[in-house]
């Protein structure tokens, strides 16, 4: 991996008719690093996930994942990339009429073999529920889960094919300070188990201390300024400052 980067966007644009959404926009994510994108509601966090997995199409800029263009793939190429791509929505998006074992062993039925599931699935299943603390849950359906324990299962399910990239769109949103601390914590120690890149899309000012190696201000289009979170607390450029104020 020549630069030691795991996603990298270059100089990306994408506009929706008149409204331009990301007007030259560029970041890094190295291996390992948990990467916090901030910015204003309707500022284009989510557009920008939504090019990197290939969701919508950029106007124009480059974009790499695990040294590979996603722009010169064809949907093979993309499926199996998304297969090392983990994604944690805010909705969770797990299957309401399927048991928590159902809803991990999804991913399994697109990306692995029959024989692959008959040996492994169980293994994979029980290790992914593990390391988020809800082995017990396995049976249960997820109308029986609190919400935190279902963002924990929709977590799970998100490392049951071991990503090298995962991505989260407002973690912790909609939950109370306790348990978005948890989430938090939880999202920092699977980071280190796996040695996975996390791309972070939050608001939550605590989430983001406790996830971030870096954050991105997602300002006027561009990567306004990235630092710790440390350091742009102690910012005194006013665009900044709001977030913080
Ligand atoms: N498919 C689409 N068609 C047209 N406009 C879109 C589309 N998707 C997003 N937009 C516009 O792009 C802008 C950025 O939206 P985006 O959802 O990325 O914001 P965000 O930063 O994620 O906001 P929030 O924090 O509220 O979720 C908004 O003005 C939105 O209306």
């Amino acid at each position: 991996m020549g630069n030691n980067s795991i996603v990298e966007v270059k100089n990306l644009y994408k506009s929706f008719g008149s409204n331009h959404v990301l007007k030259d926009f560029s970041m890094s994510v190295k291996a390992g690093e948990n990467m916090v994108v901030l910015g204003k509601s309707g500022s284009g966090k989510s557009v920008l996930i939504k090019c990197i997995i290939n969701l919508i199409e950029a106007d124009r800029g480059d974009i790499k994942i695990l040294d590979q263009s996603i722009q010169d793939m064809d949907e093979d190429e993309v499926d199996k990339l998304r297969a090392q791509i983990g994604f944690l929505f805010q909705s969770n998006a797990l299957y309401d009429s399927m048991t928590v074992r159902e809803n991990l062993e999804f991913p399994l039925r697109r990306h692995w073999s029959r024989e692959q599931r008959k040996m492994g699935a169980e293994h994979a299943v029980i290790e992914a529920l593990t390391d988020v603390g809800l082995a017990h849950t396995i049976d249960m359906m997820p109308s029986e889960l609190s919400g935190g324990m279902k963002k924990r299962v929709a977590l799970a399910r998100s490392l049951i094919l071991k990503p090298r990239v995962i991505l989260y769109d407002e973690p912790t949103t909609g939950l109370d300070p306790i348990t978005s601390r948890e989430i938090s914590e939880l999202m920092v120690t699977v980071q280190k188990k796996y040695n996975a890149s996390s791309i972070i899309i939050s608001h939550d000012m605590n989430c983001i201390r406790i996830t971030s190696n870096r954050v991105i201000m997602l300002i006027d289009g561009k990567n306004y300024s990235e630092d710790t979170f440390e350091n742009l607390q102690k910012s005194t450029d006013p665009k900044i400052r709001e977030f913080f104020d």
